[in-house]
């Protein structure tokens, strides 16, 4: 689909005041409808993935099971099927001079995301050297047109060196790259990140809200390019402006300098609004009976509270000795406890901080936001770590009570947490839908549980 045909489907994109432009439902999305799907322009597999999973589908497949690219002996495909998609799209380009490029000081040299903005961009070379100029309206021109058209990010970083020998201007090469930081996506399966790629459609549509009305999913189907969806995560009306989240809005304090050093702008969603009307925000107390009583005050206030005022953007509903529960830091010693606790069966302890957590969940973010995670800008500290899910922490509570009613008599109290949780888990991961590798994802484990218990 192109920039033009997207005007005339059920989405805009209309004039917005700072950011260029917003997509706008032009009819209704009921929560778990796809609003959008764009096929992966270019991609990269993490190396860590290289030999695991196609590099052209992105398939996982068992060990030894890929057929190698006789050539580099460094790409891995299902089959002829995805080797020849793969070799037209690009890899013809840059297969002889691959492992020179990779093994090369100056490659060596660069940090891992850029290493991976290195290979995506040398893949991007590739593709456009290979666009046939006469074929104008080819789903392959049209994407490239509308990746030109991104908006660049606010930071002039220079270009990693490229692998394809070209004939492009060096002017050239830095413009393309000026649009990688702030548009390109991690691609993920069951939330877990294993490659990087460039959606120029879904980055042409989609701004950033820290309550988003959608989320991002990928469908990876054997023998075609990875499909991302946007996907509607709770009802949407005619005239919304649909929003994604470039970052876990769990981040409250490093998000604002995120937006401002890697994107370019100053977020005004009802989230950072209170954050900014609470100011300074306290870290948590080190002592646990009084960690305790924040947690026991957090959970009572968020009984009560119908939004939550983070989502409604009124400060005044906020508390103001519940700030330190804005620390980031909060909800990782939360995370921390309920994983030590679930892991060394202490049922107690993790059924107390799941509830302590959840109640910050629903404090924290939009309903049926699925995922989870750390995000760190690369100006900020060079690394980025791997998403959890909240529907998923339902998962891990619901086992954990199944762990703990198979070890002793279940009294009631646990088998109504076990039926909440898988309810719960299944309430949320149920709204983004199965993603990534079709086996084994969170939805799978939750049906094994459910027919478990049923039996039992
Ligand atoms: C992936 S693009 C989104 C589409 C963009 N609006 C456009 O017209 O191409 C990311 C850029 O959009 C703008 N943007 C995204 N979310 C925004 C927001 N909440 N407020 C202001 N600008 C935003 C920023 O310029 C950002 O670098």
């Amino acid at each position: 689909m192109s920039l033009d045909d997207l005007q005339s489907k059920n989405i805009s994109l209309e004039p917005h005041p700072v950011g260029r432009s917003k997509c706008v439902a032009r009819n209704s999305f009921t929560a778990g409808s796809t609003i959008l799907s764009n096929l992966s322009f270019v991609d990269a597999l993490l190396p860590s993935e290289k030999g695991h999973r196609c590099d052209y589908c992105h398939h996982h497949a068992g060990p030894g099971s890929l057929k190698k690219c006789t050539g580099c002996a460094s790409f891995y495909y299902c089959d002829q099927t995805c080797q020849n998609k793969h070799w037209k799209s690009g890899h013809r380009k840059i297969c002889k001079t691959y492992n020179s490029y990779t093994s090369a000081s100056s490659f060596q040299a660069l940090d891992q995301h850029k290493k991976m903005d290195a290979l995506l961009l040398s893949g991007l070379v590739a593709r456009v050297a290979l666009l046939d100029v006469n074929e104008r309206n080819s789903e392959e021109n049209q994407a490239f047109l509308t990746f030109q058209s991104l908006l660049p990010g606010p930071m002039a970083a220079a270009a990693p060196p490229i692998n394809p020998k070209h004939s492009f201007s060096a002017e050239f090469i830095q413009n393309l790259y000026s649009r990688f930081e702030n548009n390109n996506h991690t691609i993920h399966s069951h939330f877990v990140t294993h490659a990087h790629g460039i959606f120029p459609l879904a980055s042409r549509s989609f701004n950033h809200s820290c309550m988003p009305n959608a989320g991002v999913k990928f469908v990876l189907q054997v023998h075609e390019p990875v499909k991302m969806e946007i996907v509607a995560l709770r009802a949407i009306s005619i005239g919304d402006e649909i929003c994604i989240p470039y970052i876990d809005p769990a981040l409250l304090q490093t998000r604002m300098s995120v937006f401002d050093l890697t994107y370019g702008f100053t977020c005004f969603c009802p989230s950072c609004n209170v954050i900014r009307k609470v100011g300074n925000i306290p870290e948590p107390p080190k002592d646990t009976p009084d960690f305790q009583a924040v947690c026991k005050r957090l959970r009572e206030f968020v009984g009560t509270m119908e939004p939550s005022p983070l989502f409604t953007g009124d400060d005044s509903r906020f508390p103001k000795d519940l700030a330190c529960v804005l620390h980031e830091s909060f909800i990782s010693t939360l995370s921390e406890q309920f994983s030590a606790a679930s892991h060394d069966g202490q049922y107690d302890v993790a059924l107390d901080s799941s509830a302590s957590l959840t109640a910050l969940y629903q404090l924290l973010y939009p309903p049926n936001y699925p995922q989870i995670g750390k995000y760190f800008a690369r100006t900020l500290g060079n690394q980025y770590s791997f998403y959890h899910l909240i529907g998923l922490h339902f998962l891990e509570k619901a086992k954990s009570c199944w762990n703990h009613s198979v070890r002793s008599t279940p009294e009631v109290s646990t088998v109504t947490e076990l039926e909440r949780s898988i309810a719960a888990a299944r309430e949320v991961l149920t709204v983004i839908g199965n993603e990534g590798d079709p086996d084994n994802g969170p939805l799978v484990e939750l049906s094994t549980l459910s027919r478990l218990y049923q039996r039992q």
